[in-house]
């Protein structure tokens, strides 16, 4: 890669926690998201990868945050954009990628947070909570409270 990549990851609300599942590859906790696609609106790749990934429906997607991942020694650069989103409940939760995710799971600030003190988030996802210092903050925002 001689470009950075630009990956979307959509944090979906559920009462007090999101939609999360850990990456078969590196292990890691991960949000729903992908790669934006050529002439993509940042919302319709959240739309469609969700769909992709999860099966659900989202609703209201908004822009949230970004973070600029550098990892030279392992070669990787991303811009990750995160988006907020509700979810309708009328469609069903299912793995559809099993290969590539564990079952999803709706995680809380606290397992959010034990995941970055041991180094198992995601890597956009790590460096958004050293921007904010701790998961509650993050939360907070999310959760518009
Ligand atoms: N999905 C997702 N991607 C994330 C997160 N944190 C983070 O840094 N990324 C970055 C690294 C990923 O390699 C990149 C693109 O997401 P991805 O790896 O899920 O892409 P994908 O395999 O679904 O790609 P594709 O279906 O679009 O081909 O975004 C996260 O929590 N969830």
């Amino acid at each position: 890669m001689n470009r950075p990549g630009l990956g979307v990851g959509v944090f979906i609300r559920n009462g007090d926690s999101v939609l999360m599942s850990y990456r078969k590859g590196n292990g890691y906790l991960a949000l729903p998201g992908g790669h934006l696609e050529l002439y993509e609106e940042l919302e319709d790749c959240a739309i469609r990868e969700v769909k992709e990934e999860t099966n659900l429906d989202i609703e209201k997607p908004q822009i949230f945050q970004m973070v600029n991942v550098v990892k030279k020694e392992i070669q990787h650069h991303y811009v990750v954009i995160f988006l907020t989103a509700d979810y309708n409940q009328k469609s069903d939760l299912i793995n559809v990628e099993p290969n590539k995710h564990s079952d999803w799971k709706w995680i809380n600030a606290q397992v959010f947070q034990q995941h970055y003190n041991e180094k198992q988030l995601f890597y956009g996802l790590m460096k958004l909570i050293d921007r904010f210092g701790n998961t509650e903050k993050l939360f907070n925002l999310i959760f518009n409270k």
